[in-house]
C-alpha cells in the first residue's frame, strides 16, 4: 500500500501530465479534489520529476542518457516517435470522444495502494459511441511504428523499456521467433497483446495505449526474400508478417482473461478457433475476454538483420538510389520521389558510418519483408556495436551499472569491493572479444566474483580487490580482514599507479 504522501505525489504527477487538459481530478480514496490550471507548475517532489506524459523529445533523450550509452541517433528517433505517437493518441481520442464521453482520468483510483493513471477513455465507451466504420472515417493522424536495427546487446530493448518506464505506459517484450501463422504450432501473434495486457495488470485501458516491443523480427523474413537468411521458415514468415501488419495498423484483438483459454496449451491445426465474442463491441469482462484495440498501441520492432548490410552494399555499389523494388505501398512510392527518403536518418555513432545507415525499404524487401509490412514501420533507426570504451561506460557510468550493483551487493554484507582500472579495462576487452555487446558483461562479472561471493559471507573478510590479473585468471581476488583497511587502500593505489 502506498503511503498517503506517495499516493499524493503520484496524483500530482498525473495532474502534471494532464495539466493541458485543464481538468479537475478526484482521489476516490481521500475524496480530495485537485485542480490544475494549465499554467501552474508543480511544486515539491514533482517539480524535480520528468513530466512524463508531455516530455519533449529533448527531455526524453536526456532521460535516456542516464541509462543508455551512445546510440545517439536511435535515442533521437525513438524519442521523436514516442512523442509524436502519444500526441497523436491524445489528439485522436480527443477527436473521437470530446464532450460526449466522460474521461476516465477525471477519477484517480487508489485501489490496493496503486493509483493507476487513466491516460485515455475506456475504449469500450469509444466503441459504444462510435462503431468501427464511423471511427475509420475520422481524419485521424496516421501511426508511426518504429523499426530498430542493431547487433545483439547494443541496447535496443533497453531503449524501448526505458522510454516506457518514463512514460509510465505498459510495456511487453515478445520474440518473433516464437510466432507462427494462426493455425500452426507456436505462438499466435495475438500473444504480444496478451502480454501487454498482463503488463498493464489486466487493465485494458492502459494496455490499449502501451508499447509492444517485438525482438528478432528479422527471423520472420520470408525464405524467398532473396538473400537466404532464414532457410528454416517459409510461408510462415510471410503469414506472421501479414498478421503483424494488421495488428500494427490497428485491429481489435480478443484476449482471453487471466487464467482463460490463452493460458491453456495451444490448440494446433488450421481449424483453431477461439471461444468468446469478437469485434470492437465485444464485452470485456475479467472472467471472459478482453477486446483490445491496437490503434493506439506503439509497436517497436527490432532485430540484428544479419546480412542486410551486404544487400545495402550491393545496392550502393550498383549506384542505385531510391526504390528499385516493386513496392506495393503508395506510402513508400511517395517516399521514392524524395532525394533523401524520410525513412532514413543517418547514424552518427561513435563507431562511424556503416552500410546499415543507408538502409532503404527496398533493401528490407530484398531481405524478405513484404512491402506492406515495412510501410507500417516508417521510422527506422540503426544502433552501432558497442566499442570497449562504450562497454566501460556501461559497466561503470549508467544508472544502476553492474559495478554499482555488485558494490551494493557486497556492501550488504559489510564488505567493500573495489575494481582496479586495469581490471575494468580487461573486463570490457573480454566482453568485446566475446561479442554479444554489453550482454556479455554480466557473465564475465559473475565468473570473476564467484569466488568472493562464496568466500565472503560468514568470514572476517572486509575488503576485496579485483585486479587486472584476477580478471585474466592469473591471480585470485585479494582479501583483507577487519582493521586492514590501510593495507587494502595502499594495494589499490599501487594497482592504479601501475596502470597509469
Ligand atoms: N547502450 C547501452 N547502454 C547501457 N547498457 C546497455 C547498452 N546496450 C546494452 N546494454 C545492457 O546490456 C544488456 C542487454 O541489452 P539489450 O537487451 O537492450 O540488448 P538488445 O540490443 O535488445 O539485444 P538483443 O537483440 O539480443 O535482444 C542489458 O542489461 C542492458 O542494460
Amino acid at each position: 500500500m502506498l503511503s498517503a504522501e506517495a499516493g499524493l505525489a503520484r496524483c500530482a504527477r498525473a495532474l502534471w501530465r494532464h495539466r493541458s487538459c485543464g481538468r479537475s481530478f478526484r482521489c476516490v480514496q481521500t475524496q480530495a479534489q485537485f485542480e490544475y490550471p494549465a499554467s501552474q507548475e508543480p511544486e515539491g517532489p514533482e517539480a524535480h520529476a520528468i513530466p512524463a506524459g508531455l516530455a519533449t523529445p529533448r527531455q526524453l533523450v536526456r532521460y535516456l542518457d542516464d541509462f543508455v550509452i551512445g546510440q545517439e541517433n536511435a535515442k533521437k528517433v525513438l524519442s521523436v516517435a514516442v512523442y509524436n505517437h502519444y500526441n497523436r493518441v491524445r489528439a485522436n481520442l480527443a477527436a473521437t470522444t470530446q464532450d460526449e464521453l466522460e474521461w476516465e482520468e477525471d477519477t484517480l483510483t487508489m485501489e490496493e495502494g496503486v493509483a493507476p493513471v487513466r491516460l485515455m477513455p475506456h475504449p469500450q465507451r469509444i466503441h459504444a459511441h462510435y462503431p468501427l466504420q464511423a471511427r475509420q472515417s475520422f481524419p485521424l493522424f496516421e501511426k508511426s511504428n518504429v523499426l530498430v536495427i542493431g547487433p545483439t546487446g547494443s541496447g535496443k530493448t533497453l531503449l524501448a523499456k526505458t522510454l516506457a518506464r518514463v512514460l509510465d505506459v505498459p510495456f511487453s517484450v515478445s520474440d518473433a521467433t516464437s510466432f507462427t501463422q494462426a493455425g500452426y504450432v507456436g505462438d499466435d501473434v495475438d500473444m504480444c497483446v496478451q502480454r501487454l495486457l498482463q503488463a498493464a495488470n489486466w487493465d485494458p485501458y492502459r494496455a490499449s495505449t502501451g508499447i509492444i516491443y517485438i525482438d528478432e523480427v528479422d527471423k520472420v523474413a520470408r525464405k524467398s526474400g532473396g538473400s537466404g537468411m532464414d532457410s528454416t521458415r517459409d510461408v510462415g514468415g510471410e503469414g506472421v508478417q501479414q498478421a503483424l501488419l494488421r495488428m500494427m495498423e490497428g485491429s481489435v484483438v480478443t484476449v482471453p482473461a487471466k487464467g482463460g483459454a490463452a493460458e491453456a496449451p495451444p490448440m494446433n491445426g488450421p481449424g483453431r478457433s477461439r471461444s468468446g465474442p469478437r469485434g470492437p463491441n465485444a464485452p470485456a469482462t475479467k472472467s471472459d475476454t478482453y477486446s483490445i484495440d491496437t490503434s493506439n498501441v506503439l509497436f517497436i520492432l527490432s532485430g540484428a538483420f544479419v546480412g542486410l548490410d551486404n544487400i545495402v552494399k550491393r545496392r550502393v555499389a550498383k549506384g542505385s538510389i531510391g526504390f528499385t523494388a516493386p513496392l506495393a505501398s503508395s506510402n513508400l512510392e511517395d517516399q521514392s520521389n524524395n532525394a533523401s527518403p524520410p525513412f532514413f536518418t543517418p547514424n552518427k555513432s561513435s563507431a562511424g558510418p556503416h552500410y546499415l545507415d543507408l538502409v532503404e525499404p527496398s533493401d528490407l524487401v530484398r531481405y524478405g519483408f513484404i512491402p506492406e509490412f515495412i510501410s507500417r514501420l516508417p521510422s527506422l533507426t540503426t544502433l552501432s556495436p558497442l566499442t570497449p570504451q562504450d562497454l566501460r561506460r556501461v559497466l561503470t557510468e549508467v544508472k544502476g551499472s553492474l559495478i554499482s550493483q555488485y558494490t551494493a551487493l557486497f556492501g550488504y554484507s559489510g564488505v567493500e569491493i573495489r575494481f582496479s582500472s586495469g581490471a575494468l579495462d580487461e573486463i570490457c576487452r573480454k566482453a568485446a572479444e566475446r561479442g554479444g555487446g554489453a550482454r556479455g558483461l554480466r557473465g564475465i562479472m559473475e565468473n570473476i566474483l564467484l569466488e568472493p561471493m562464496y568466500e565472503v559471507p560468514g568470514s572476517n573478510i572486509r575488503h576485496v580487490l579485483i585486479t587486472e590479473r584476477v580478471v585474466q585468471g592469473l591471480d585470485r581476488p585479494l582479501y583483507w580482514a577487519k582493521g586492514e583497511g590501510t593495507a587494502f587502500w595502499a594495494a589499490w593505489a599501487a594497482e592504479e599507479e601501475r596502470h597509469l
